[in-house]
């Protein structure tokens, strides 16, 4: 077989139909299930686009306010998942306390050997409620400070920062973080869905699937990317009493450096998207009323810096991570929360996939090209 043959990494490479998103890099647009993320964004709850993900369309207020219901009633921390977590050590990464938490969580499942259409539906609608109260209690564990119970006048975003904070926020940032839950949910084949789709095409149950694609999406290639974001800001320092274009300049000076060395610089470049990602200026916009919201200009200065040098030197441009990690820092995550949060988003878009899987599924199994040894024989 020719070397061009093969298609490492499976780039550019078409395996299956999806009805649940549509990303065009021509266009620039992402559609989900036909809607403009960006419409989305504006105009709905993360409950409205998650019902969307899973049901292929909008919800009525009837089928609303029962789907609230349902997401509002599932909130809590289950007690054992809270002393399973209890047990892990507080050096261990969040994404291992959520892949643990949703495999105890599908573990403990009534219908945990059921992949009927139907129980897979209830499975997605109870880990996407479950999984807020995992990610905030872990942080708050980290911080020696006690679980929040959820509270059912609020809406997802409001009440998911409620546990993690112990306290109200304005509408800027409850409004900042449900644009930052839409944006994550869902996109295509990417590695993380792509997983999840693996392990349903060997007809292994839903929870299984969530917890492999949790996996994928903790490497900094894919979603541990709005982590390694926070790092970079970190290493270059973030200093408060710095103007926008001092922060600017040094951040220039270490990206020149960085791509000097060759380095990858996490939070830029994307396997689809060449020329820019359709996501970042409803993500960015966010990013700019926080920094107003929060008085913190110089981390303008630094997100502004990194990206212009990093255009003037290879023209790759930033993706969703990049100006989701300054967002969630701050709004006053821990940086290693970050990728968490986008667990709990894409668990829409997983189990959107996974059904999909499911009800037109062939078992994925693609081939290898040998380059090992001669057949050879032991001696
Ligand atoms: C929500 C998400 O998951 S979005 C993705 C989040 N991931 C990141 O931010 C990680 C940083 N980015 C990257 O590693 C890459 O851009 C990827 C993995 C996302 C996509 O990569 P691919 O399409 O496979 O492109 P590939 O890695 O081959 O890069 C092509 C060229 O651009 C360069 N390049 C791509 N991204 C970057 C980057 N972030 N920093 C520096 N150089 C980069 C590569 O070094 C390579 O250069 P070369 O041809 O001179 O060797
Ligand atoms: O599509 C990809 O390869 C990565 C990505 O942006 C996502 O999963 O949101």
């Amino acid at each position: 077989m020719a070397a061009e043959d093969i298609k490492k990494g499976l780039a550019g490479v078409v395996v299956d139909y999806t009805a649940v998103s549509k990303v065009n890099p021509d266009t620039n647009s992402l559609l989900y299930r036909g809607y403009p993320v960006q419409e989305l964004a504006a105009r709905c709850s993360f409950e409205e686009v998650a019902y969307l993900l899973w049901n292929g369309e909008l919800p009525t207020a009837e089928e609303l306010s029962a789907f609230s219901a349902r997401e509002r009633a599932g909130r809590a921390l289950d007690p054992v998942v809270k002393q399973v977590i209890d047990t892990l050590p507080t050096t261990a990464h969040p994404m291992d306390v959520c892949r643990t938490a949703a495999s105890v969580i599908g573990a403990r499942h009534e219908l945990a050997e059921d992949s009927s259409p139907e129980a897979n539906m209830a499975k997605a609608v109870d880990l996407f409620a479950a999984m807020p109260a995992v990610v905030a209690y872990d942080q708050r564990r980290r911080r020696g400070q006690e679980l929040v119970e959820p509270r059912d006048d609020l809406g997802y975003s409001e009440n998911f920062l409620w546990m993690a904070f112990g306290e109200d926020h304005v509408p800027e940032v409850v409004d900042a973080f449900n644009v930052s839950m839409i944006l994550y949910a869902e996109h295509s084949f990417n590695a993380s869905t792509f997983t999840a789709r693996v392990v349903t095409s060997t007809l292994a149950d839903l929870h299984s699937a969530v917890t492999a694609a949790i996996g994928a999406l903790k490497g900094p290639l894919h979603g541990g990317a709005n982590e390694a974001v926070m790092h970079t800001f970190d290493e270059i320092g973030i200093r408060s009493e710095e103007s926008l274009d001092q922060a600017a300049a040094r951040a220039k000076a270490w990206m020149e450096d960085a791509l000097a060395q060759k380095k990858k610089v996490m939070g830029f470049g994307h396997r689809v998207y060449k020329h820019g990602d359709s996501r970042v200026p409803t993500m960015k916009a966010a990013l700019d009323k926080m920094i107003a919201h929060y008085g913190r200009p110089e981390l303008l200065g630094l997100y502004n810096g990194l990206e212009q040098a990093m255009d003037e030197a290879k023209a790759i441009k930033p993706n969703l991570d990049y100006p989701a990690g300054p967002t969630y820092h701050l709004m006053g995550f821990d940086t290693h929360t970050f990728t968490p949060l986008f667990v709990a988003s894409r668990i829409t878009g997983w189990t959107a996939h996974i059904m999909e899987q499911a009800a037109s599924n062939s078992l994925i199994r693609p081939l290898s090209e040998y380059n090992g040894p001669e057949e050879r024989h032991v001696p």
